[in-house]
């Protein structure tokens, strides 16, 4: 591994990965592999999760594909330097926000979505122009398998690459230096991987899990409230990080939301869910048996058929649940529901206050203050207000969760984010030793006051004439200067705007003027 590891850094060190054109080059092979090999991936997406191909497509290729065009519309655009603002005593400087590659960054992903979790963060991983090892979960292994096969065929071999396997292999690929790690998974392992980080202080971005609550406002169009939840709790057989885990409502909505959910899983899986191409299964015998076992001792109101055979758990809805009781201690990650009373929104928002902070919150109600309200007194990954999972679709915003459910985050830009340094710079000239001896020992009453004056703006009314005559001062020497620059011939020197961007390292200043100041 150890050895793998080095070749990327090699590769990385060459500079091959930093020229825009490459970075593009690069993500536009990814697309043309998700296009010409879409049957083999969906295959493979299919049989690790029992999903249908239609389903594969839209839950995960589409993502995809979405991710591989924002990167491609909009990469020069993050990757070029942002000019930056100056203060008093930088003002003749150029100062500027270069975003630079990280180096060898690991991307760990987890089974439920296992395209999209290994991918998505391969897209901002090559766009911010890193070196990269990806390691998909063993647990869907046709995909780890796909992905091993495809992605060396069109992508930059010494660059990018897949490990596959389990335990083992992710611990020996922990011992090694990187120079972030992303990690998707349960907290438990999340806990391992960065306590491998710290050893070498590599940054980590942790993509976790936890109980998403899903409140319902009496004040709220249930039909559509219970349409829309049926969706997302039920797709991918409940195995989304974002799904919503249980419901908190007032005790008198509970019988007409499990009707609403009942009607609406007949309409979307039909009578026999079984046989409906939507429904997936459980992922293994593990979790279905620790899915199972959370139904003990709790009413049933719904479902609750299960098939250890095929790994089978119904659409299951569970009332008056005990916010003591296991199925509330644990994220569920599978097809169960429990609804959970509460008075009012008050006591929604401190249940939820009580427990870890979720990945995702979501609030249905006609009342737009009282969303507010509850996005404004609670704290979660992300919410999405009279809907679920549909936040995750927005690549403009953050994916992410906090405390318990993760830290930093990605998806488009801030995906680039994560995988970038930004780097401050500052460029000076070498003149100006006038001021400078301002911050030069020893130091005195009045070198503090001008540094004041200079850096925290607190004029004094001399101060300020004498600065007013500085300036002019300087008005004239740069107006003398540039009219004996014009009747000199140009030196050749080239300016940022004349560069082919494509070509450029995406380390350039902004606006490097000849004499050093920004234009
Ligand atoms: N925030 C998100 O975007 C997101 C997305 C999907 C899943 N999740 C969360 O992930 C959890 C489900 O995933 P999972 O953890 O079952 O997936 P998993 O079992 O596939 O594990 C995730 C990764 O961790 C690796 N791993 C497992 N044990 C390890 C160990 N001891 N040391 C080092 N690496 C190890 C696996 O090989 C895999 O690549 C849920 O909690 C879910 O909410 C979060
Ligand atoms: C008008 C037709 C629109 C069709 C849009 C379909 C959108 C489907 C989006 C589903 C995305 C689900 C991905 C969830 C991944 C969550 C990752 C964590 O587990």
């Amino acid at each position: 591994m150890e050895r793998q590891v080095q070749r990327l850094r090699q590769t990385f060190r060459s500079g091959r990965s930093r020229p825009l054109r490459f970075r593009l080059q690069q993500l536009e092979a990814l697309r043309r592999m998700v296009q010409e090999r879409e049957k083999d991936i969906l295959a493979a997406i299919a049989a690790d999760l029992s999903k249908s191909e239609l389903n594969a497509y839209s839950h995960e290729v589409i993502t995809i594909l979405g991710e591989i065009d924002f990167m491609l519309g909009n990469l020069p655009e993050l990757a070029s330097a942002r000019p930056a603002k100056k203060n008093l005593l930088t003002m003749m400087d150029e100062a500027y926000v270069q975003p630079e590659p990280l180096g060898v960054v690991l991307i760990i992903g987890a089974w439920n979505y296992p395209f999209v979790l290994t991918l998505q963060p391969l897209v901002g991983a090559i766009a911010a122009g890193n070196a990269a090892i990806v390691k998909p979960s063993e647990l869907s292994e046709n995909t780890a398998k796909i992905l091993a096969e495809l992605l060396p065929q069109y992508l930059d071999q010494d660059l990018y690459m897949i490990v596959n396997g389990g335990v083992e292999e992710t611990t020996e690929l922990l011992r090694q230096r990187f120079d972030h790690i992303l990690y998707t998974g349960n907290t438990a392992v999340g806990k391992i991987v960065m306590e491998a980080a710290a050893k070498h202080l590599t940054p980590v971005t942790l993509e976790l899990g936890g109980k998403s609550p899903c409140y319902i406002d009496r004040d709220c169009d249930l039909d559509v409230a219970c349409r829309r939840i049926t969706w997302g709790k039920y797709m991918n057989c409940g195995q989304t990080c974002i799904a919503p885990d249980y419901i908190l409502c007032e005790a008198s909505l509970q019988d007409q939301i499990v009707q609403k959910i009942k009607d609406t899983v007949k309409d979307f899986y039909g009578e026999n869910v079984k046989a409906s191409p939507d429904y997936e299964r459980i992922i293994n015998l593990r979790h279905f048996k620790r899915i199972k076992s959370l139904l003990e001792g709790q009413k049933i109101a719904f479902g609750g058929e299960t098939d250890e055979a095929t790994r089978y758990i119904a659409p299951t809805i569970l009332t008056d649940v005990d916010p003591n009781s296991k199925v509330m201690q644990e994220e569920i990650f599978g097809p169960i529901l429990p609804i959970v009373s509460v008075k009012n929104v008050e006591e929604a928002i401190n249940f939820i206050n009580d427990r870890e902070k979720p990945l995702a919150l979501y609030i249905f109600s006609h009342n737009n203050k009282l969303i507010k309200r509850v996005i404004d007194e609670t704290s979660s990954g992300g919410v999405t207000g009279n809907d679920v999972i549909m936040h995750f679709t927005v690549n403009s915003l953050p994916f992410g969760g906090v405390g318990a459910s993760g830290m930093g985050a990605y998806h488009g830009k801030y995906s680039f984010d994560t995988f970038s340094h930004q780097r401050p710079c500052l460029l000076k000239g070498l003149k100006g030793e006038s001021v400078n001896k301002l911050r030069y020992p020893p130091n005195s009453e009045s070198k503090v006051s001008w540094s004041k004056f200079f850096l925290l703006k607190q004029f004094n009314k001399g101060r300020l004439q004498l600065l007013l005559l500085v300036c002019l001062v300087a008005v004239a020497a740069v107006i003398v200067k540039h009219s004996v620059h014009s009747r000199v011939p140009s030196s050749g020197q080239m300016s940022f705007r004349d560069v082919d961007l494509l070509d450029f390292p995406a380390s350039s200043s902004p606006c490097l003027g000849d004499n050093g100041t920004s234009c």
